[in-house]
Order: structure tokens, then C-alpha cells, then sequence
């Protein structure tokens, strides 16, 4: 048996890929204040991808301190439309205003994902999806809230991509992996290149 794999998120959709996929491992979610951490960057280290690439080292570091000798992975999804990032929202009403903000026009998922070992960064990928919302009317948005609730505050999109958030979209380019927000693919790749196969 080798070293332990652990996966330093919360996520239950990231969870389940990683457990789909046969892999052996533990979640452990990460105690870092991402919006600390964002808000200590540099102007220069705040864009979306940048952000993300950031956040999921900060919580694969932060398992990994905890975990002598495990592989850890760490993963963060950013949203952004034009140069702005998107936070989850806090609320129902929040997530009106993000969905309106949405509509009509594409937007990016930015999904990080990187593998630490005793503190030390050993991979890390950031993979990019562009989803085209369609301009639903304020009908569909005031159904779509009241089906589905408070589930569309986990994911900062307001959407899961295998529920009815699928009707919110014209188009979609990137992997669906990206999208749950775990770019399993290339991590899958660099776990064989590291030899834990764990499956
Ligand atoms: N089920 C589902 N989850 C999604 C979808 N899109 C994004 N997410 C989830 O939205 C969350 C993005 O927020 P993050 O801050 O990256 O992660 P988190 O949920 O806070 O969990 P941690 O990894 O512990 O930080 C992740 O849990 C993603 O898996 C989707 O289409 N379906």
C-alpha cells in the first residue's frame, strides 16, 4: 500500500468523480479563508485563472501540513464574465442577480486542480469551460429558482450541469469534468505519471 490519497475538498460533486473514477482516497477538506487569501494577492496574481490556481495550492497545503507523506489534491473553481469574478451566492436573491448577470452572454469556469506532497507542489493544471446562457426569461429564472432552491447555492454558477442547470445554456465548450469543477483527465494522467494508482 502506498502513501495515502486524500482530497482536500468539501465537494461532494468533486467526491464523486474521483470516487467514479475507482480511486482509493480520503476528503479531508481544506481550513484556509479563501477570501483572505484572494484578497491578499497581488493586482497582478487576481485574475480569474490565477485565482483559482492559487486557491487550490492554499488548500492542498494546508491538508498536506497535516498530512506527512500523502498525496494531497487541491481544487478551486472561479467564474468570470469579462474581468469579473463571480462568488458563490450567499442567497436565493443573490443568486437572481447572478443569473440575470449571466443571461444572454458566455461566460468562463476556471477549474485549478494540483497535486502536494509534504508541502511541496508536485503538479498543477487549470482547466477552462465556456458555457453560452441563453437568454431565458424572467419566467424560466423564477421557476428555476423555486425548483430547485438552495442547491443552486453550492456551485458558484448557480447551476449543476447534470440537474435542470443544463436548461440554462445555448452551448457549452469544455469538459464536463471542468464544468463539476475537477479537470479529472489531466489529473488522472498525473497521478499514473506519480505512480499512485490507487485504483
Ligand atoms: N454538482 C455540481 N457541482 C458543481 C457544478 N459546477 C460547480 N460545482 C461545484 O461548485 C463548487 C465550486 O466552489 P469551490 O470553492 O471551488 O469548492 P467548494 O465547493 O467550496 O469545496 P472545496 O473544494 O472544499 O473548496 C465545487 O464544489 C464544484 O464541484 C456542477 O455543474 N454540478
Amino acid at each position: 500500500m502506498g502513501s495515502p490519497l486524500i482530497l482536500a475538498s468539501g465537494s461532494t460533486a468533486r467526491q464523486m468523480l474521483l470516487k467514479n473514477a475507482g480511486l482509493d482516497f480520503v476528503a479531508i477538506p481544506a481550513t484556509v479563508d479563501e477570501r483572505a487569501i484572494e484578497d491578499n494577492l497581488p493586482l497582478a496574481g487576481r485574475d480569474p485563472v490565477s485565482v483559482a490556481r492559487h486557491l487550490a495550492l492554499a488548500k492542498a497545503t494546508n491538508v498536506s501540513e497535516r498530512s506527512p507523506g500523502a498525496f494531497v489534491i487541491g481544487c478551486d473553481q472561479t467564474m468570470s464574465l469579462g474581468n469579473r469574478i463571480f462568488h458563490k451566492a450567499a442567497s436565493l436573491d443573490e443568486a437572481r442577480q447572478t443569473l440575470i448577470s449571466l443571461r444572454g452572454k458566455a461566460h468562463f469556469l476556471n477549474s485549478a486542480v494540483c497535486l502536494v506532497r509534504d508541502g511541496e507542489l508536485l503538479w498543477s493544471d487549470v482547466t477552462k469551460a465556456c458555457m453560452q446562457v441563453r437568454d431565458f426569461s424572467d419566467e424560466f429564472l423564477d421557476g428555476y429558482i423555486e425548483r430547485n432552491g438552495k442547491s443552486i447555492l453550492s456551485s458558484v454558477g448557480c447551476y449543476q450541469l447534470e440537474g435542470e442547470g443544463v436548461q440554462l445554456f445555448d452551448a457549452i465548450a469544455g469538459d464536463y469534468f471542468t464544468i463539476l469543477g475537477l479537470p479529472l483527465l489531466p489529473l488522472l494522467a498525473a497521478l499514473r505519471e506519480h505512480e499512485i494508482n490507487h485504483a
